[in-house]
């Protein structure tokens, strides 16, 4: 049942004590854009983080994926500290860098084929995940003869080929029109459902985040500002005044500070 706390359920990920300095483009000082982070996400767990362009949001992904190195604390996924990039986590970014010269189906295939899974074993795989995201049927095409909407469906099951337990997103619906964005908001639901996947979601959009997510958590000032269960059950209704309720109070957290509505 939804919303049932399971004490058998791992962390997939901890963060502790988090804090990142980068030196400032403009006198070179060091500052901190993240402090004193603290974050559990549970096992299958569906976590969208919000905040102001700037607050430090990318950088969180990057620090959790292990692209860069945090200047205080850890971050461990299952258990682990994550010390360098080792793909435990799948990645989805708003530009889906797939590869031009590679079909759908061949984009799909690419990360069991450097794991060096068999032909027959990589082609059951990619046939998996287009299956679930809807990309029957154009499997032979190219990129560029995709929609936004597509190339993004592509993006998801390319990360999801790789079987990670974690997928990181980097608002990954951003680039799409209002009704494709809805679209693949349920279809990514219903991916989340089928695989059991833990997601950390990264939005501009409270409706996105309060629609998505387990958990929604701000982030102002480099450091958390809040971190709120939504209780409501899936699907969720926008229009019903308890969505809206979490909506006014996100807004009202967040202030003026202008973040895309839609
Ligand atoms: N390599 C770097 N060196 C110096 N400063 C950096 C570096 N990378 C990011 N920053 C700064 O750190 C802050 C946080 O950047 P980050 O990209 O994490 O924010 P964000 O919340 O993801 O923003 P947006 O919502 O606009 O994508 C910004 O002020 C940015 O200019």
């Amino acid at each position: 049942m939804e919303g049932a706390l399971d004490t058998n359920r791992k962390k997939a990920i901890e963060i502790k004590g988090l804090g990142k300095k980068y030196e400032s483009f403009n006198d070179g000082e060091s500052q901190y854009v993240l402090r004193d982070i603290n974050i559990d996400v549970m096992e299958n767990e569906f976590v969208c983080v919000l905040g102001p362009s700037g607050c430090g949001k990318s950088t969180l992904l990057n620090l959790i994926s292990g692209y860069i190195k945090p200047s205080d604390g850890e971050i461990d996924i299952f258990g682990e500290k994550v010390t360098k990039a080792s793909g435990r986590a799948g990645m989805v970014f708003q530009e889906h860098a797939l590869m031009p010269w590679l079909t759908v189906k061949k984009n799909i295939m690419m990360g069991p084929k450097l794991h060096h899974k068999s032909k027959e074993e990589c082609e059951k795989i990619a046939k998996k995940y287009i299956d679930m995201v809807g990309l029957g049927g154009i499997e032979d095409y190219y990129p560029r003869q995709l929609s936004g909407g597509m190339a993004q469906r592509v993006g998801i099951a390319r990360a999801l080929a790789n079987e990670p337990k974690i997928i990181l997103m980097d608002e990954p619906l951003g680039a799409l029109d209002a009704m494709t964005r809805e679209n693949m908001r349920r279809e990514l639901l219903k991916i989340f459902q089928k695989t059991q996947i833990t997601i950390f979601f990264i939005t501009h959009s409270v409706q996105e985040a309060v629609y998505l997510a387990d958990r929604v958590i701000v982030l102002k000032n480099a450091a958390v500002d809040c971190d709120v269960k939504i209780e409501l059950d899936r699907p969720r209704d926008m229009k019903s005044p308890d969505f809206a309720k979490y909506i006014e109070y996100f807004e009202k957290r967040l202030g003026d500070i202008p973040l895309t509505s839609d």
